[in-house]
């Protein structure tokens, strides 16, 4: 058992580590608006949370010793283990909002890729928000879970409630949608990541060019696909197939050419359909059935277009308390 001290109130209390485990994202549509003037684009983004997962602890440590995080994992080398880390900032504001002072040790399981466009920063502070909450005692609503993690990032909400949602606004203005059946998915994880700001641009600057200097005004208000709503409602993969769209795949695609030909060997093995994760660089592939998934990511694993390949199911439930036990 460790302790932590509340600044707020000066009282010290006895504290178990915390555990909490949070999906990664698939962006079944992504529909991308025109560049809005706070630097955001007006979306319309069917989110479905994979089962692909990071676990992320926290500990009290020592009064005044503030936050620490540590990760492990593949991609460890990539995560900043510094302040601007997405957890220690969720820990931050949490203290911030309930005068507490974050002394904490955050330490990050990491499965999702980093930088991969599957959401993991988001995970990482959806999981370190709902258990610092936990280990503090600080009984934060779920109202005011959410308000914090839309400051943290347009995709943090869905992180927390994972599922399936439609986000509106930035992404965080979050409507549940119904799941009626569970989809297989191949994740094609590519060598580095691409920057979720710069595919952005990316987008923008293509839609320039392609549209002749138009602008934004020519870009049409974001809607969900009523098809792809009622495949995920049928929880019809085939029909789910025929409706992944991702506006922002020829970004992606336009920064990382070779993801071409990752989309290509996925489809060749027998994918539903292929499409870029988010903002990229990760693939993924949509498949009939877990066989036809298996065989999915050995035909990408050996064909060397990725660093590897993961299979994972959706929906999957959002983050998480899995220690102590509920
Ligand atoms: C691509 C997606 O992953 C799809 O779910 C998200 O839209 C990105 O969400 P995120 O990583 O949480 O992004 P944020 O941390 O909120 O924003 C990072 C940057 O991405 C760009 N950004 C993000 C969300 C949005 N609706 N429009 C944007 O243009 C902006 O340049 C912003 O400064
Ligand atoms: N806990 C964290 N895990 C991973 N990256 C982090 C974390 N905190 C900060 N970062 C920084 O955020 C950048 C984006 O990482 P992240 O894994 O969230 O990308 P992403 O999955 O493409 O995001 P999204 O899909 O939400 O756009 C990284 O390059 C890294 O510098």
């Amino acid at each position: 058992m460790s302790t932590a001290q509340t600044a707020g109130t000066g009282t010290a209390r006895t504290a178990a580590p915390v555990t909490v485990r949070v999906p990664a994202k698939v962006n079944v549509q992504l529909a991308v608006g025109g560049l809005r003037p706070d630097g955001f684009h007006d979306l319309a983004n069917v989110f479905l949370a994979v089962g692909l997962y990071d676990e992320i602890t926290a500990t009290a440590t020592a009064p005044g010793e503030g936050p620490r995080v540590t990760c492990s994992g593949p991609d460890t080398d990539q995560v900043p283990l510094d302040r601007t880390n997405l957890a220690v900032r969720a820990a931050d504001a949490l203290a911030a909002r309930y005068g507490l002072v974050p002394d904490v040790h955050l330490h990050i399981g990491k499965e999702i890729p980093v930088a991969g466009g599957m959401a993991g920063g988001s995970a990482d502070a959806a999981g370190a928000l709902l258990a610092c909450d936990a280990l503090w005692g600080t009984g934060a609503s779920r109202e005011e879970l959410l308000e914090i993690c839309a400051e943290l990032g347009s995709d943090v909400p869905f992180s927390l409630v994972g599922g399936a949602a439609l986000g509106r606004g930035r992404g965080e203005l979050l409507t549940p949608l119904e799941v009626g059946g569970v989809f297989h998915w191949v994740f094609a994880v590519a060598e580095g990541g691409l920057s979720t700001p710069a595919v952005y641009r990316e987008c923008d600057r293509l839609r320039e060019v392609r549209g002749g200097g138009a602008g934004a005004d020519a870009v049409p208000a974001p809607e969900a696909s009523p098809a792809l709503l009622a495949a995920l409602r049928a929880g019809d993969a085939a029909a789910l197939a025929g409706h992944l769209a991702n506006d922002l795949q020829p970004a992606a695609v336009s920064l990382l050419p070779s993801l071409d030909d990752t989309l290509a060997v996925g489809t060749q093995a027998g994918a539903l359909a292929a499409l870029v994760s988010g903002s990229g660089p990760t693939c993924a592939f949509l498949a009939e059935d877990a066989a036809t998934a298996s065989d999915i990511a050995f035909a990408l694993r050996a064909s060397g277009v990725c660093r590897t390949a993961h299979t994972a199911t959706s929906p999957a439930p959002g983050a998480t308390v899995v220690r102590p036990a509920g």
